[in-house]
């Protein structure tokens, strides 16, 4: 069974990973799913105890690590002192690694199989709103998928009204109603937009530029999971800013933004 084989269907690997997954950890059912963008790397230890760790690519379907040296992970993480189980997916393929979408939206569909029924969503992006300064958290809306393609296969004509759920959003300002909330827009990449892509995403109602997110999104609501979509604006995105932002900058307000968005995320997976 092969994701790159046309005549596989992916849920039977999503299945096979799922069935992995539960003889692996003992969990045999998961109850949220977490994926963590940039910045949001420190969330799963405030969850609460780490099950079981599995090196990503010994799960079906999982590509070899990405990076030289960067072993991605799934956790199995206890929640709190409950009886639920978060699924920590540590390692995101993007599409413009050109390994295909299939494997773009695997963890989701994987999860999907370990029985979730909600997955969270998170990412590093550019922001367009200058008042978003570089560290802010923002929940997803709704998205604009500019990579003129999609997860879904075949006549599957999957509504998506509705598809960053609005009763998550809500537990999320439960927890800190200070959030803002913005469209975001998913470019292919890996080059940042021109400042006129940047222009034109915003003419579009765009308020957040990435290069992850929506395939994912479009996945879970096919598999017929809630999602939550929380964004970390890294940076002001190209020609928002007068002054070109300096990579320090961004990496430290990243950085410093750390423990408070892992703290609101182990909150939110906590209600
Ligand atoms: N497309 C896009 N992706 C991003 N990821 C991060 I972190 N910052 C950006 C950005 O400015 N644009």
């Amino acid at each position: 069974l092969s994701l790159d084989d046309p005549s596989t269907d992916p849920l039977d690997v999503a299945r096979d990973a799922a069935a992995f997954l539960a003889s692996e950890t003992g969990v045999a059912q998961h109850d949220v799913a977490l994926v963590l963008g940039s910045g949001w790397g420190g969330a799963a230890e405030l969850i609460g105890e780490t099950v079981a760790e599995i090196p990503s690519h010994s799960i079906p379907g999982f590509s070899a690590p990405a990076v030289e040296g960067h072993v991605g992970t799934l956790r199995s993480i206890r929640i709190g002192d409950s009886d639920r189980h978060a699924l920590v997916l540590g390692s995101r393929t993007h599409l413009y690694e050109g390994r295909g979408v299939r494997r773009v939206v695997h963890g989701v569909r994987t999860a999907a199989a370990a029985g979730v029924r909600s997955i969270i969503l998170t990412n590093g992006c550019g922001g367009l709103n200058p008042d978003w300064t570089p560290g802010t958290p923002v929940l997803i809306s709704d998205h604009l998928n500019l990579t003129a393609t999609s997860p879904i296969e075949g006549a599957n004509f999957v509504d998506l009204t509705d598809l960053y759920s609005s009763r998550l959003r809500d537990v999320a300002r439960e927890v800190d109603a200070s959030l803002p909330e913005g469209v975001y827009v998913q470019f292919r990449g890996p080059h940042y937009e021109t400042p006129a892509e940047v222009r034109m995403a915003g003419r579009l109602g765009g308020d957040l530029v990435g290069m992850s997110t929506t395939l994912e999104a479009i996945a879970a609501r096919q598999a017929g999971i809630d999602v939550l979509g929380i964004s970390l604006v890294t940076n002001l995105a190209a020609g928002i800013s007068a002054t070109a932002l300096s990579h320090e900058e961004v990496i430290e307000a990243g950085r410093d933004a750390g423990p408070r968005i892992s703290a609101l995320l182990a909150q939110i997976v906590g209600r």
